[in-house]
C-alpha cells in the first residue's frame, strides 16, 4: 500500500515536472520565435491554430501531405503515359537494378531522367489530366486538414515538393488542392524537350519567396529542420513515416474539387511489383483481348456471353430487358437511352437485350466503326441533321443513344444533350457501369481506336447493365434529359454534373475532342 501511494506520488510529481517544462516549451518556443527567428523549435505534436491570419504556411508535400513516400509510381505514370511501353520497362529495369545500392538522389535522378528525357515540354498535360488521381489518392487527411485550414485562414500557404519535379504537381496543387504557391525542382529543357536532367533544389529560392512573404512562417516536414538556420522559420512541425501509416486517406467526398475526369490507361498504382506483373501479364492480356473480340464479332449473344465468361470477363443484367414493342409510338423501334462508360455500351445493351441495335456515334474512329459487331451512325452536331438522322434510324429498329456525348470513368454523370426526347413518346432508360482492374478502356489520345481492347484486356473487365422503367417523354426535352440523367444517377448512385464532351477535352487533352475519322 506504501509503495502504491508512493509509486502515485511519484508520477504526479514527473508529471506535474512534465507538464511544466511542456508549457515553458511552448512559451520558450514563442519566446524565442520572436527573438531569434532563425532558430526556431521543432515539435512533432499537433500544431495548435489559435490565430494564423498573420502566418504564412510553408508545406512539404512529400513528408506532410502525402502518405506513402514512395514516389515510383508517380514516374512510372509519366513514362508509361507519357512516353509508351519500352520506356516503362527500361524505367522499370534501371528502378530495379538500382535500388539496393544508388543513393535516393541518384535514383531520383534517374528517375527523371528516364521518365522524362526527350518528351516535349509543349502539350505535357501529364500533371493535370492523369497523375492528380493518383496524388489525390494518397494524401493523408491529418496532413490535408492543415492545408485546409492554412488555405482558409493563413496570410499565405507555400507547397514545396523537393523530391517531386514541380511540372509534377503542380496540377495536383493548383487545381485540386487550391494551392497558388508551388516550389520544386525544375527539369532542364533544350529546343521545346525534357533534357531530363533534374536540377537541385534551390534553397535560396525559398528563402526569397519567404522574405517576399515576411511574418511568421510555420514549416511543416522534418525537410525543414535542415535549413532552419537559413530559413526564416517561427515553428516547424515533423511528422514521421510511422505516425503517417495511421494516418487517414482523404475520403474522395472531402477532395477540395472533385475529380469527375482523368486520362491514361492504368487502372491501378504501378509500384514496381504492380508494374512488373503487368508486363509479365501483358502478352496474355493481347491474347484474351482479340479472343473476346472475336467471340462477340462472330457469335451469337447466347454463345458469346457464357464463352466470354470462361476467359475471365463478367457482365451483369439488372431488371428485365423490354420486349419487342408493343403500342402506338410514333416511330418503329424503341429508344434506349443509357449513360456513357465506354465504347462497348451499345453492344453491352444489344447483348442485355438479346437482338441488334444501331448505336449513333460522335467522333468515332474508323477502325472502330469498321471493327464494331453492331450497326453505328454518325452523328453530325448539327441538330436538325441529327434529328433527322436519329428519327430515319428509329423508324427502322431499336437505337441506343448516349446523351453525354463521351464517356466518364468516375461516379458522375455528365450533362445530357436533350435532342433524343424529340425522337418518340417513350424511352428506356438504361444505367450502365463498368469495373475494370489494369487498364482504362477510354482514353483522349490518339489511339482511341485502342480503347475497346484495352477495355477486353482487363484480367477480369465487368459490365452491368440495368434497364430501367420507361419514361414518357412529354414537356420540354431538357426536362425530360435532366428527369432521365437523374433516374440513372439514382439507380447508379452517381452524382449529376452539367458538365460537357469539351469540358473533358479541353481539360484533358486541351481540345474539343474532335477525332478525325
Ligand atoms: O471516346 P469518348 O469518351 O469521347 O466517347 C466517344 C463517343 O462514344 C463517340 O460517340
Amino acid at each position: 500500500m506504501a509503495s502504491k501511494g508512493f509509486f502515485t506520488k511519484s508520477f504526479l510529481l514527473y508529471h506535474r515536472i512534465l507538464h511544466r517544462n511542456l508549457s515553458i516549451g511552448k512559451l520558450y518556443r514563442r519566446t524565442l520565435s520572436a527573438k531569434l527567428p532563425r532558430y526556431p523549435s521543432q515539435s512533432t505534436s499537433p500544431p495548435s491554430f489559435d490565430d494564423i491570419s498573420n502566418k504564412t504556411l510553408v508545406i512539404d508535400m512529400d513528408e506532410w501531405l502525402l502518405k506513402s513516400n514512395s514516389i515510383f509510381p508517380y514516374f512510372m505514370l509519366v513514362a508509361l503515359e507519357g512516353g509508351g511501353y519500352l520506356r516503362g520497362l527500361l524505367l522499370l529495369f534501371s528502378y530495379l537494378f538500382l535500388y539496393f545500392f544508388a543513393s535516393e538522389e541518384l535514383m531520383l535522378k534517374v528517375m527523371v531522367m528516364f521518365s522524362f528525357c526527350g518528351m516535349k515540354v509543349d502539350g505535357f498535360r501529364l500533371d493535370r489530366a492523369v497523375l492528380p488521381k493518383y496524388f489525390l489518392e494518397n494524401v493523408g487527411l491529418e496532413g490535408f486538414e492543415v492545408l485546409k485550414k492554412g488555405l482558409k485562414e493563413a496570410k499565405g500557404v507555400v507547397c514545396v515538393s523537393r523530391r517531386v519535379p514541380r511540372v509534377m504537381v503542380d496540377g495536383f496543387l493548383r487545381d485540386y488542392m487550391g494551392v497558388k504557391e508551388i516550389m520544386g525542382r525544375e527539369i532542364g529543357m533544350k529546343y521545346g524537350f525534357f533534357s531530363g536532367v533534374l536540377m537541385d533544389w534551390n534553397e535560396d529560392k525559398l528563402a526569397q519567396k519567404m522574405e517576399d512573404v515576411g511574418g511568421d512562417v510555420m514549416a511543416f516536414g522534418s525537410c525543414f529542420g535542415k535549413y532552419s538556420q537559413q530559413l526564416p522559420f517561427t515553428e516547424i512541425y515533423t511528422t514521421t513515416e510511422q505516425e503517417k501509416k495511421n494516418w487517414n486517406t482523404l475520403p474522395q467526398d472531402m477532395y477540395p474539387n472533385p475529380l469527375v475526369f482523368h486520362d491514361g490507361r492504368l487502372a491501378f498504382t504501378p509500384t514496381p511489383m504492380a508494374t512488373l506483373a503487368m508486363f509479365v501479364y501483358l502478352p496474355l492480356g493481347i491474347v484474351l483481348s482479340v479472343l473476346r473480340s472475336l467471340i462477340f464479332g462472330l457469335l451469337p449473344y447466347r454463345l458469346s456471353i457464357p464463352l466470354s465468361s470462361l476467359t475471365g470477363s463478367r457482365s451483369y443484367l439488372v431488371g428485365q430487358p423490354p420486349q419487342y414493342k408493343t403500342g402506338t409510338n410514333r416511330a418503329g423501334g424503341q429508344l434506349f437511352v443509357c449513360n456513357h462508360r465506354t465504347l462497348l455500351d451499345p453492344i453491352a445493351i444489344s447483348a442485355g437485350l438479346n437482338r441488334p441495335v444501331t448505336a449513333v456515334t460522335y467522333s468515332l474512329s474508323r477502325l472502330s466503326e469498321i471493327i464494331s459487331p453492331i450497326q453505328t451512325a454518325r452523328l453530325t452536331r448539327n441538330k436538325e441533321e441529327d434529328r433527322r438522322r436519329m428519327s430515319t434510324l428509329l423508324a427502322r429498329g431499336d437505337l441506343v443513344v448516349c446523351p453525354e456525348g463521351t464517356t466518364c470513368r468516375e461516379k458522375f454523370l455528365l450533362r445530357f444533350s436533350p435532342l433524343f426526347a424529340e425522337l418518340t413518346d417513350k424511352v428506356v432508360p438504361v444505367a450502365l457501369n463498368t469495373r475494370v482492374d489494369m487498364f482504362y478502356g477510354t482514353s483522349t489520345s490518339i489511339f482511341k481506336f485502342m480503347d475497346p481492347f484495352y477495355f477486353l484486356m482487363n484480367p477480369r473487365p465487368e459490365y452491368w447493365v440495368e434497364f430501367l422503367e420507361k419514361v414518357p417523354t412529354e414537356g420540354r426535352s431538357i426536362d425530360v434529359a435532366n428527369g432521365i440523367q437523374r433516374k440513372i444517377g439514382e439507380a447508379l448512385g452517381f452524382e449529376l454534373t452539367v458538365l460537357t464532351r469539351k469540358d473533358k477535352y479541353m481539360m484533358l487533352a486541351g481540345n474539343e475532342g474532335i477525332v478525325k475519322a
